[in-house]
This record gives C-alpha cells, sequence and structure tokens, in this order.
C-alpha cells in the first residue's frame, strides 16, 4: 500500500499559474499544493528535492513543461531540460521518496499518420523538438519510477491561460475573417476535465493504494474529434451567443500556416484504457467548450 492511502497529506502540483496546474487547485481543495518558478524550476534541479522535502507530498502531479511548440525547434536544450531530464530528476526524487507521479504528456509524440486514433502501445514517433523531448520525458519518468503514471493529454484549453480556444476568441473580436487549418485532426480537452480526471486517479490511489499494474503510459482527452479550423467555429459560435460577432471562419491547408515545428496531421487518441483501468470516461469536447467560453465570458462581464 502506497503512503497515498495511509494519510490524507499533500499532493504536490508543478507547473504555476499554467493552465492544468491553475484547474488542479481550483478543483483539488485544500490538499493540492501547487508550485511554479521560480521556488520549483526544472533549470536548477536543486529546486527539486527542496520542494519535495519542504512539502513531503503523498503524490505528485508533474504539470510544467516547455509547451512553446515552436520556439522549442530552437531552444532544443530547455525544451530538454523542462520536459525530459527534469521529469526524470522529479521521478528519481520519487522514487526515493516511494511517491506516485502523474507525469502529463502530449498527442505530439506521434507523428500522425496512423490514420486511427492511437493507443498506447503505439510506437511513439515525433516530428519535433516538443514532441521527442516530452517522448523521452515519458520513457524516462518510467524508468526513474515504478509509480509512474503517464498521461497523453491533447489540445488543452481553458478559460486562463494561453491557448488556441483564447486566441481564436481574441482574434475573432478583431477580425472580419479568419484563416485555420483544417487538415489537422485531434482532440480538444479542456484542462478543467483533465484535472478532474487526475483527481479520479488520485482517488483511485487513495481508495486502493498503489497495484504495480496501474503504472504505464494513458490516454486522456476530449471525446470525439475535430480539426483545429473545427474547433475554432465551435468556440465562435459559442462566443456568438454571448452577443460576440460571429467571424468567417476560412479553413486553410497545412502549407497554408507555415511553421517552424510540422504538427501531426491526425493525432487522434482512444481513452479506452483510462476508463477501463480508472473508471474514468472524458467528456465530449463541443460540450466542455461551449462551458469554457461561458466562463471566459462570465469573467469579463
Ligand atoms: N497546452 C496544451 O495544449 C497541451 C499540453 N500538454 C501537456 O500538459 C501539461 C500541462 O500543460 P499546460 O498546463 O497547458 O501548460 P502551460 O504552458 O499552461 O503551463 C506550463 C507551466 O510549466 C512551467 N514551466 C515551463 N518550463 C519550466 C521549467 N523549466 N521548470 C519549471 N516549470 C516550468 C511554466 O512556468 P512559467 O509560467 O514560469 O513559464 C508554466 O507554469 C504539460 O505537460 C504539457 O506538455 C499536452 C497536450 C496539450
Ligand atoms: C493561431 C492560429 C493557428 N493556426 C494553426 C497553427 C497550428 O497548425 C494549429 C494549432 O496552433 P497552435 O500553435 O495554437 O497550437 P499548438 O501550440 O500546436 O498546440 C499544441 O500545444 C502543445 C503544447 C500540445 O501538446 C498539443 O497537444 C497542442 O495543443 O493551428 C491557424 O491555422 N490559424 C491561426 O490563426
Amino acid at each position: 500500500m502506497s503512503s497515498l492511502a495511509q494519510n490524507g497529506g499533500p499532493i504536490l502540483v508543478t507547473g504555476g499559474k499554467g493552465q492544468l496546474a491553475t484547474s488542479l487547485v481550483n478543483l483539488g481543495g485544500p490538499r493540492i499544493r501547487c508550485v511554479g518558478r521560480p521556488d520549483f524550476d526544472f533549470d536548477k534541479p536543486a529546486t527539486l528535492a527542496a520542494t519535495l522535502d519542504a512539502i513531503k507530498p503523498v503524490a505528485v502531479v508533474n504539470a510544467a513543461a516547455w509547451t512553446a511548440v515552436d520556439l522549442a525547434e530552437s531552444e532544443q536544450d530547455g525544451a530538454a531540460r523542462a520536459n525530459a531530464t527534469g521529469p526524470e530528476e522529479l521521478a528519481r526524487l520519487c522514487a526515493q521518496r516511494d511517491i506516485p507521479l502523474i507525469h502529463v504528456s502530449t498527442d505530439y509524440v506521434f507523428s500522425g499518420d496512423k490514420g486511427a486514433p492511437y493507443v498506447e502501445t503505439d510506437p511513439v514517433s515525433p516530428d519535433t523538438v516538443y514532441g521527442r523531448t516530452k517522448a523521452e520525458g515519458e520513457s524516462k519518468a518510467l524508468a526513474a519510477n515504478p509509480k509512474t503514471i503517464v498521461l497523453r493529454t491533447a489540445w488543452v484549453y481553458s478559460a486562463h491561460g494561453k491557448n488556441f480556444v483564447r486566441t481564436m476568441l481574441n482574434a475573432g473580436a478583431k477580425n472580419p475573417v479568419l484563416k485555420v487549418v483544417g487538415d489537422q485532426k485531434g482532440n480538444p480537452t479542456s484542462s478543467d476535465d483533465l484535472a478532474k480526471a487526475i483527481l479520479s486517479i488520485l482517488a483511485v490511489l487513495e481508495k486502493d493504494g498503489w497495484k504495480d499494474s496501474f503504472a504505464g503510459i494513458y490516454h486522456a482527452c476530449g471525446t470525439g474529434e475535430t480539426t483545429w479550423h473545427g474547433l475554432a467555429v465551435a468556440a465562435l459560435q459559442d462566443a456568438a451567443t454571448h452577443g460576440q460577432a460571429m467571424p468567417e471562419v476560412t479553413a486553410i491547408r497545412t502549407e497554408d500556416w507555415p511553421t517552424p515545428a510540422k504538427r501531426p496531421a491526425d493525432s487522434r487518441m482512444d481513452n479506452s484504457k483510462l476508463t477501463r483501468v480508472f473508471g474514468v470516461t472524458m467528456p465530449n469536447w463541443q460540450d466542455s467548450v461551449r462551458k469554457t467560453v461561458h466562463q471566459i465570458f462570465a469573467q469579463t462581464a
């Protein structure tokens, strides 16, 4: 039985004011202890052990990462520290203390040429520095701590922080026409939904104690699929119900929106292992976009 089941101690969340960390703080109650830079910084490895020793958590959720996909192409060392070697060290320190680690990863570990939703046993095939460093982080964390759960998610948005939905609402408020790629498919995921899934997993660990069969990779993204164009249209249509003018949203091809990092054409993922092992079902992406847009307008009202 793990220390998680033995006491109701703190749950350490890394990632400061990031999207997922904020959702976990908002939804997780008083046991969540969230840390960010400069107190917890993968670029300053001594801050990792110091944080664990100060907080003495019963479980750790690593929601800190280098998420600037294009910038990672030219800043490989920083991306590798935040996404690969930093999480490896965090996992090693958790193992020393017998603490379960939930480490969050991404659909961009896949190249996107499978033509069907990816399952956890599919080999990784990243085409970007971000995806490659995240894939390394997954395997390093799993190797360094036998009590590691890797949760791969995708296209995360929320009412706070930097994300595609907020970018589209801002752009749509200023421009009569938007151009958005319509040939990249994926599963938009609300950071609140992901936080709830993580809290449900933690509740299972709390109730049942750690089981070796829990270790490994799980996919956890919004149910249903769309393109970036579909996501933009859905968010802007929801914004229109709050009185924002609906722009024209033109679907373009990937080559018409050149970027330093080559995004996957189809990074859809299958969540069934998450449901089978932990009983967690992820909500439909359109329902969650509607809720998030509502939250955004409620904040600005
Ligand atoms: N956003 C998305 O669309 C997706 C995200 N994910 C994964 O989900 C997880 C959470 O992402 P999300 O909440 O959106 O990310 P955000 O970009 O919103 O937040 C990331 C946080 O990580 C912190 N951070 C960055 N570099 C370091 C570092 N070297 N040391 C310590 N902290 C650092 C940032 O700190 P600071 O504010 O100081 O920069 C920020 O607080 C990540 O693992 C990400 O890879 C997976 C799929 C999609
Ligand atoms: C802003 C914008 C983007 N795009 C395109 C570019 C790109 O192909 C796609 C998505 O754009 P972004 O750069 O906002 O999203 P991106 O940073 O690629 O998002 C990714 O972030 C990381 C952290 C992940 O882990 C992924 O799951 C995914 O969410 O939309 C347009 O076509 N029009 C636009 O106006």
